[in-house]
């Protein structure tokens, strides 16, 4: 099968659901890229959907792309869009966790689902609502979409904090692209680091004298995982990089650039949604990969998985319940 969009600012239309600091981030990122011709912007505050639109639509000569707010009634033609951004729901307080705004997004996924649907059978969905492994598995089986056509942001964003702190180590001798380096697992708290297959132009990571301490490595992964609190410290919420992700999630998509990401999917080999290096094309997730890891990283992540059950266990919807008896 031919790939049915090809090169950025084709004829491909962007929904992106939930206009807060994370949509009205990445819409403004995607126009100044081009990646999209038409761009759909809803939220359940109508008026705040409407000024991005106004305020965004100044902007759009940068790459000639129409945009239009739509308003609950006519929801339902956001789910005819191309790609669909979900970043509708509740971001974290001081101090809060991502899995704590579980139950409150788990019930505006369900609006939303709702209100979109029908899905358009060949959309992609991009999850980026938080927690955005237990959403993205929810949203998957919600839209009754292939599972390889609906995953999430999962840990890129990690992926790129962890790239740049190594970048920062090496005194910036090495951009980050050129990093072989992941956080697999979990977007949030028990995310892990990836140090044992970690390379640079097939040198092993912990061979450079800056990285050959473990105390190093693990101040490195720590500063990673706890970014986003000092972030919410100064300025309340993360914008510019999941903006900047989701972006570039778009242009694999539409230019069918099958990029290895490491991205929520759902992995058969663990039975759950975690985020893995997945190959991003045009028709979505099209192979995962499972790095090369030391028993301790592995324990780390079997250990998440483990969690991540309880958790679903424990919040998973009843309509969910009740389809996967
Ligand atoms: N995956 C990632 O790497 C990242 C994820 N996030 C997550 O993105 C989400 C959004 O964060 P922010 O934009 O900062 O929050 P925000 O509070 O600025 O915006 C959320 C928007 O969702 C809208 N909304 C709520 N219920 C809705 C519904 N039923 N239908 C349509 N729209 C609805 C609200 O009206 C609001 O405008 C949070 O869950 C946050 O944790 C944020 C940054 C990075
Ligand atoms: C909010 C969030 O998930 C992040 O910036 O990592």
């Amino acid at each position: 099968m031919k790939p049915n969009t090809v090169g950025p600012n084709t004829a491909n239309k962007v929904a992106i659901i939930g206009t807060g600091i994370v949509g009205a981030s990445v819409a403004f990122a995607c126009l100044m890229r081009g990646v999209a011709s038409e761009y759909l912007l809803y939220d359940l505050d109508e008026s705040l959907a409407w000024g991005h639109t106004l305020d965004l639509e100044d902007s759009a000569f940068i790459s000639s792309a129409e945009l239009r707010a739509i308003q609950r009634t006519n929801a339902q033609e956001c789910g005819q869009a191309d790609i669909i951004v979900i970043a509708a729901g509740y971001r974290q307080g001081p101090g809060e966790t991502r899995d704590m705004l579980l139950t409150r997004n788990e019930n505006i996924l369900k609006d939303v689902i709702h209100c979109i649907s029908p899905i358009k059978s060949s959309a992609i969905v991009i999850m980026a609502t938080n927690p955005v492994n237990i959403l993205t598995d929810l949203a998957q089986r919600l839209t009754g979409l292939p599972r390889s056509q609906v995953f999430g942001s999962g840990t890129y964003l990690d992926t790129i904090r962890l790239r740049t702190a190594i970048k920062k180590a090496l005194q910036g001798e090495v951009e980050e692209s050129s990093i072989q380096a992941y956080v697999l697992g979990d977007h949030g708290d028990k995310q892990v680091a990836i140090w044992s297959s970690a390379t640079i132009a097939g040198t092993t990571l912990t061979s450079f004298e800056e990285l050959e301490h473990m105390i190093t490595r693990e101040k490195i992964a720590h500063a990673t995982a706890t970014k986003i609190y000092e972030i919410i410290e100064h300025k309340g919420a993360s914008s510019y990089g999941i903006a900047a992700v989701v972006t570039e999630l778009i242009l694999a998509i539409t230019m069918n650039k099958r990029t290895v990401i490491p991205l929520t999917v759902y992995s058969e080999r663990y039975d759950a949604c975690l985020s893995l290096p997945s190959v991003l094309g045009v028709r979505g997730i099209e192979r995962i990969f499972y790095p090369a890891m030391n028993p301790k990283e592995q324990a780390l992540l079997e250990d998440y998985v483990m969690c991540n059950r309880v958790i679903c266990a424990k919040y998973r919807i009843p309509e969910l319940a009740a389809a996967e008896e």
